[in-house]
């Protein structure tokens, strides 16, 4: 809960605002009782019109600047609530997007949508309640009660009976509440999850005909959600019934002796509407407190998750911005020396003891097996994660050592699951690189092959992509991702099987237009195609380099290798390729 107080730090003088018109409402609600005994007292029994005129005008005055101050205190309250959900969102994303992609894999991406959505929502919602109310609700309490005291210390002494056993009992039930509403947050993390996989999966969905499986799966979760929703539910609102019939307990107790009081002399009719006004009163602030009990219990546990993501380290300076603070890479060499890497909270190494060297320029395609660790390997040239043994060098320098935005700003990389965004063609192709001007754009889509298909379109660059590119095919939208790496003229291009929707032909053109780049490419490949012009293959199983070397030599000296490449080319082509 401190960060999020932190977060109020800001907004204090309109916090302060909203607590102190609230302060003024409630110093004039308290009153009117008193004046309501003093009408009925010194006007209406001894039937003096003019003190019952007098009395009714200040509580009609009152009455109004209570409204008054009510509604500006709301307005401060608003303010202040809405801001701090603004910024807690701000902060959280920043920080989401400052995590190390190691940090980033462990939280679930529905469970920082949740955070980011309905968490702050419920932080930003208590924090208004409690602006208005958190203090109203004590302050009418222990007013009311010092009020009914020196109203009439009797009757009021009854009151102050009633009233600690009820807040005992209320702050038993926040403690219960708040790990229920942990359950219940964390269920909706489960929803949410289920929801986001169908909606991206949907046309694979269809065509596996899972839709009535993937329907049961999410009725599952939604009614674990349910479930834990209810529990928690019904826990907060046996509060207010509770606190009815105890208060009401209290109120007939209040009559009983009142009337009792009256005829004995000792007390008069005003009192005792006076303290059953105040008994109300409290019954109906400890209504509200019931409410808030459930609001406070779900914030706590909004709060909770919130505050464990903003507590999660960011990727170091050290490492964002590297020891030298230099990153951008001139000829693009590159070295691994004996590397090897194991993902965290994992058992074994994917990539062991990996030597090889790539020089500027060059070629390299990675050949293996589906694990085999090809996609991890350029992960690390990435440093999207790092080396647990070895090194890996560019251009001499160790990657430890660079500045992380240089080293990216020099990198074309296409992963291997494309990811376009809705926006223009010319907007996606031009993503990550805003200066990119139209002739550089369109260079960029020539030697990524997609240029004569963009033209072609009604619109051509200026085509909406709908939500992830859903109206290309699978090896357009290839090509427009390999059209946003080489956009940039990155000394390094990372094509994680990028190719593979390609036609044998339009890959071939693909690869002589990144032959004639000065870039040096790391191609993850499956199709032996890929390799044959290659400067170097590297022939990759379960973690470990088994090959290295260019095509001719590996196929007359690597079993694997010639037999992948007779799965592809038949033996016949093996005899030529040998030759
Ligand atoms: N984020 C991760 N955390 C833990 N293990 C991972 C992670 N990513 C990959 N792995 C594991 O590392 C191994 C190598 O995966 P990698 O993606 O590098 O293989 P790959 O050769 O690129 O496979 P493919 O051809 O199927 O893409 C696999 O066993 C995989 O399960």
């Amino acid at each position: 809960m401190k960060q999020i107080f932190q977060f109020l730090k800001v907004y204090r003088v309109a916090a302060v605002m909203a607590v102190f018109l609230m302060l003024v409402e409630l110093t004039v609600e308290l009153v009117q009782p008193l004046l309501i005994s003093k009408i009925i007292d010194d006007g209406i029994a001894p039937g003096d019109t003019n003190v019952v005129l007098l009395w009714s005008g200040v509580l009609v005055a009152g009455t109004l600047f209570a409204f008054g101050a009510g509604i500006l205190s709301s307005f401060y309250a608003s303010h202040v609530s809405q801001s701090l959900g603004y910024d807690i969102r701000e902060k959280l994303y920043g920080k989401v997007q400052s995590f190390s992609y190691a940090v980033f894999n462990r939280f679930a991406t529905s469970s920082l949508i949740t955070r980011l959505t309905n968490d702050v929502t419920q932080v930003q919602e208590t924090t208004f309640m409690g602006l208005r109310f958190m203090l109203r609700v004590p302050l009418v309490v222990i007013g009311s009660m010092i009020m009914a005291l020196v109203v009439h210390a009797e009757l009021g002494f009854l009151l102050l009976l009633t009233v600690p056993a009820l807040f005992l009992f209320i702050v038993w039930i926040v403690k219960k509440a708040a790990k229920l509403f942990n359950r219940v947050q964390q269920r909706l993390d489960a929803v949410n999850g289920v929801m986001q996989e169908n909606l991206g999966g949907m046309r694979l969905i269809r065509v596996f005909v899972r839709r009535q499986l993937e329907a049961d799966r999410f009725a599952k979760h939604s009614g674990e959600l349910m479930q834990s929703s209810t529990s928690a539910l019904r826990l907060t609102e046996i509060t207010l019934p509770f606190i009815v019939l105890i208060m009401n307990a209290g109120i007939i107790a209040v009559l009983w002796f009142g009337h009792l009081e009256i005829g004995a002399g000792s007390a008069t009719t005003g009192e005792v509407v006076a303290i059953v006004n105040y008994s109300l009163r409290t019954a109906g602030a400890l209504s509200a407190l019931s409410m808030l009990v459930s609001a406070f219990s779900r914030a706590r546990a909004s709060a909770q998750r919130l505050e464990e993501a903003l507590l999660t380290d960011s990727e170091s300076q050290e490492r964002t911005q590297g020891k030298q603070g230099v990153g951008y890479i001139d000829k693009g060499g590159i070295a691994f020396e004996k590397v090897t890497f194991q993902y965290p909270d994992t058992d074994a190494p994917v990539l062991e003891n990996i030597s090889f060297e790539a020089r500027p320029g060059e070629t390299v395609a990675i050949l293996g097996a589906t694990g085999s660790g090809k996609s991890s390997l350029m992960q690390l040239i990435l440093r999207l994660y790092e080396e647990d043994k070895g090194s890996i060098r560019i251009d001499g320098r160790n990657v430890r050592d660079m500045d992380l935005r240089q080293l990216h700003d020099s990198i074309g990389y296409v992963p291997q699951e494309v990811l376009l965004f809705t926006g223009t063609i010319r907007e996606n192709i031009a993503w990550g690189f805003d200066d990119a001007s139209m002739e550089q754009i369109i260079e960029a889509a020539k030697k990524a092959q997609i240029h004569d298909t963009i033209v072609q379109l009604p619109s051509g660059y200026d085509t909406m992509l709908g939500q992830r590119g859903i109206n290309l095919s699978g090896g357009q939208k290839q090509r427009i991702s390999i059209a946003r790496a080489l956009v940039r003229k990155p000394a390094i291009l990372l094509l994680d099987d990028s190719t593979s929707a390609l036609d044998v032909a339009t890959e071939a053109a693909l690869l002589q237009a990144l032959g004639e780049m000065s870039c040096t490419t790391f191609l993850v490949t499956q199709k032996i195609s890929s390799t044959l012009n290659a400067d170097l293959i590297l022939l990759l199983d379960d973690g470990h380099l088994i090959a290295q070397g260019k095509h001719k030599p590996l196929l007359a000296t690597n079993d694997l290798y010639r037999r992948i490449y007779e799965s592809q080319f038949g033996e016949e082509g093996s005899h030529v390729g040998r030759a």
